[in-house]
């Protein structure tokens, strides 16, 4: 008898670890001693499988939708079919009476639903571009004309009768997992009955940041915000008590000079972008299953930039300009970004629908703000990525390494103060961490959610580069002299929200890489109807945010170091706390979404959301 069924090379289909869908891999190997199979998924996450979690392909396709098996798991299966069935049609007595472009719009719909959850079935990292919770094998495809994708909805049927559970949880979680799996059904049922239609057409969905009133006011009043804040921090006494400083007019503020100069940053930043240098990596699954490619070259646009910097330090290029004109550069960059956003909306008129943001809503000044579409490129050149990281992080650091210069200075120090030293370096390591860790950037909710409108191009050109680094701008102009074991405690807490931020990021990144990571093993998870588990211990096990948490932490670091005289260099940690509240609840909506009782459940034994026993 041959000791192993499948050989090496051949494709084939395994299960994904943790659910019932089978995904195509190839065999990489076989280990004769532990019989497991070394298989590769489409995605390249490599995985050792049990011969039974492996099926020929030949088996799905030989096999008709309609079984007749009487195995447990089979009954499951077509329980789910039929019940699943109905809910995502409309009633019969409806259906009947429905005028004929109802019936169109029905059928559409039914088309939306089918194209979005398509790559669910075949990617195992697929879910996190569906807004809809439920299994998706089970949706009725009856009006989809397409063949191949019959193909993949009878495989994916067949991959649901299949309930062998490749098990990462001790055997006793089993059985919770069955309770949370009916109560599933049955919410995936109600939920489906309850939106068909509603989650197809963007037109009916709810807005965010207060709908139209609310991104009216935050794309004017964020700016203007903006401007008296540096205006504060430039005066003597920058009380809250003082009366506001008047805002200059804008043509006093406007120089061609410095827009010129920060059309040149952006160059270079793009022409770091491009170079052919660094990992290309795919990003999650796109609404009709494409997979973008990005260059994972951030760190080395950081180090080329540095070394620009550097080169022009040493030639004696005045970076005091950065400071003198700090106001007309910040106003530069928000023409900058005026002009981008009308150009991202005029240009996601033409976009294909599938390339539209599952954010946008169809309305003009909602969608000029949100981003109306996801990914927006020239040829290979994303836009969203590219601003999300280079032009507007890595000049956090540059203005920041002005203001230790400026300080320098006008305070006329041979070396910076301590506060600036401990400035500069906590948000050098900020940054650096984020570019380093660059790939963690495709799984966010701006890049899989939001598209690039107004809100993400004013983040990222203006508000990151010129905000972030207030408290640099705060000490130039106040000095603060931080005590040695006050500046111990500062590092101590620093450090303390640097180890759960990171800790939390890459224990979410490698599980959702790799869910079976043998470094992962002693984690316990939440199994979920869409093939992806929550992980219940750990980092994620002790907040639900644990990565907002840590974030805080360090904020909290950065405004310490500039001592207690004014509440300006705490504004940074108020505006981020409230971002971050505001973003849990953004998120935690689209997780219930996606997972739904076994958010709840998640939830239920994972009380808290930042704070623990606060929040
Ligand atoms: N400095 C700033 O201004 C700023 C602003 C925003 C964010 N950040 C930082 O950026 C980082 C990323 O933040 P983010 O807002 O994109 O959100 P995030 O917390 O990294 O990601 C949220 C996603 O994680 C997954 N998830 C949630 N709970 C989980 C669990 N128990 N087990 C496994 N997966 C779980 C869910 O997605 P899936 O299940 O689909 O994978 C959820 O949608 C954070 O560290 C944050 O602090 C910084
Ligand atoms: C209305 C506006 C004021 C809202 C502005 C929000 C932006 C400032 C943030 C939205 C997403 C944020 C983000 C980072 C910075 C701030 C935002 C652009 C980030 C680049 C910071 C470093 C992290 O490591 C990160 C890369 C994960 C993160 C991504 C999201």
């Amino acid at each position: 008898m041959p000791s192993r069924k499948f050989a090496d090379g051949e494709v084939v289909r395994g299960r994904w670890p943790g659910s019932s869908l089978y995904y195509e891999v190839e065999i990489l190997s076989h280990d004769s001693a532990s019989q497991l199979y070394t298989v590769k998924y489409k995605d390249g996450t490599e995985l050792e499988l049990k011969e039974n979690d492996i099926k020929p392909l030949t088996s799905f396709r030989q096999r008709k939708g309609g079984s007749t098996s009487s195995s447990p798991s089979r009954r499951r299966g077509s329980r789910s079919r039929s019940r699943s069935r109905s809910p995502g049609r409309p009633p019969k007595s409806a259906r009947r009476s429905a005028s004929a472009s109802h019936q169109a719009d029905i059928k559409e719909a039914r088309r939306e639903v089918e194209v979005k959850l398509t790559p669910l079935i075949l990617k195992p990292f697929g879910n996190s571009i569906s807004r809809y919770n439920g299994e998706p094998e089970h949706i009725e495809r009856n009006d989809v004309p397409h063949k191949n994708t019959q193909e993949k909805f009878n495989l994916s049927q067949e991959s649901s009768y299949i309930a062998t559970q490749y098990s990462l949880r001790p055997k006793r979680e089993e059985v919770k997992l069955k309770e949370i799996d009916s109560k599933e059904e049955k919410f995936v049922a109600k939920e489906l009955a309850v939106r068909t239609f509603e989650v197809t057409p963007i037109r009916a969905k709810d807005l965010e940041f207060g709908g139209v009133p609310g991104v009216f006011l935050i794309m004017f009043g964020l700016p203007v915000f903006l401007f008296l804040l540096l205006l504060m921090c430039k005066q003597k006494d920058p009380s809250l008590l003082n009366f506001p400083p008047p805002l200059p007019a804008l043509y006093e503020l406007w120089e061609t000079r410095v827009f010129g100069v920060y059309l040149l940053w952006f160059l270079i930043q793009v022409v770091f972008y491009l170079l052919p240098i660094g990992k290309v990596v795919e990003g999650t699954p796109l609404i009709d299953g494409r997979r973008l490619k990005y260059r994972l070259n951030g760190f080395y646009a950081f180090i080329l930039t540095s070394a620009v910097i550097g080169t022009s330090l040493f030639q004696g290029v005045e970076f005091h300009y950065v400071y003198s004109h700090f106001l007309q550069f910040a106003l530069a960059a928000t023409v900058f970004c005026v002009v981008l956003s009308v150009y991202l909306y005029m240009r996601s008129l033409k976009a294909p629908r599938n390339d539209l943001s599952p954010a946008s809503s169809g309305n003009a000044v909602y969608d000029f703000f949100i981003g109306r579409e996801l990914n927006p490129r020239i040829g290979t050149f994303d836009l969203k990525y590219f601003c999300e990281l280079r032009p507007g992080l890595i000049g956090w650091v540059v203005i920041n390494l002005v203001m230790l210069l400026a300080e320098m200075k006008i305070q006329d120090r041979a070396v910076p103060s301590l506060a600036m030293i401990l400035v500069n370096s906590f948000q050098l390591l900020y940054v650096v961490d984020a570019l380093w860790n660059e790939e963690a950037l495709l799984t966010t909710m701006d890049i899989i959610h939001d598209g690039f409108g107004f809100m993400l191009a004013f983040g990222d050109l203006v508000w990151v580069p010129f905000i972030y680094s207030f408290q640099a701008f705060y000490l130039v102009s106040h000095p603060n002299e931080v005590s040695w074991p006050m500046a111990s405690l500062i590092i101590v807490l620093k450090f303390c929200g640097y180890v759960i931020f990171r800790g939390a990021n890459s224990q979410k990144n490698a599980f959702r890489k790799n869910p079976s990571d043998p470094k992962l093993a002693h984690l316990k998870t939440i199994h979920t109807s869409t093939g992806k588990n929550l992980l219940v211990s750990g980092w994620w096990g002790f907040v639900r945010h644990p990565n907002y948490l840590g974030d805080l932490i360090m904020a909290l670091a950065w405004s310490l170091a500039c001592g207690f005289n004014h509440i300006l260099p705490y504004f940074y940690i108020i505006y981020f706390t409230m971002l971050l509240v505001h973003r849990e609840a953004r998120d935690e909506y689209h997780c219930k979404k996606k997972y739904g009782v076994a958010w709840e459940k998640y939830c239920q034994r994972v009380p808290y959301r930042i704070f623990p026993y606060i929040y």
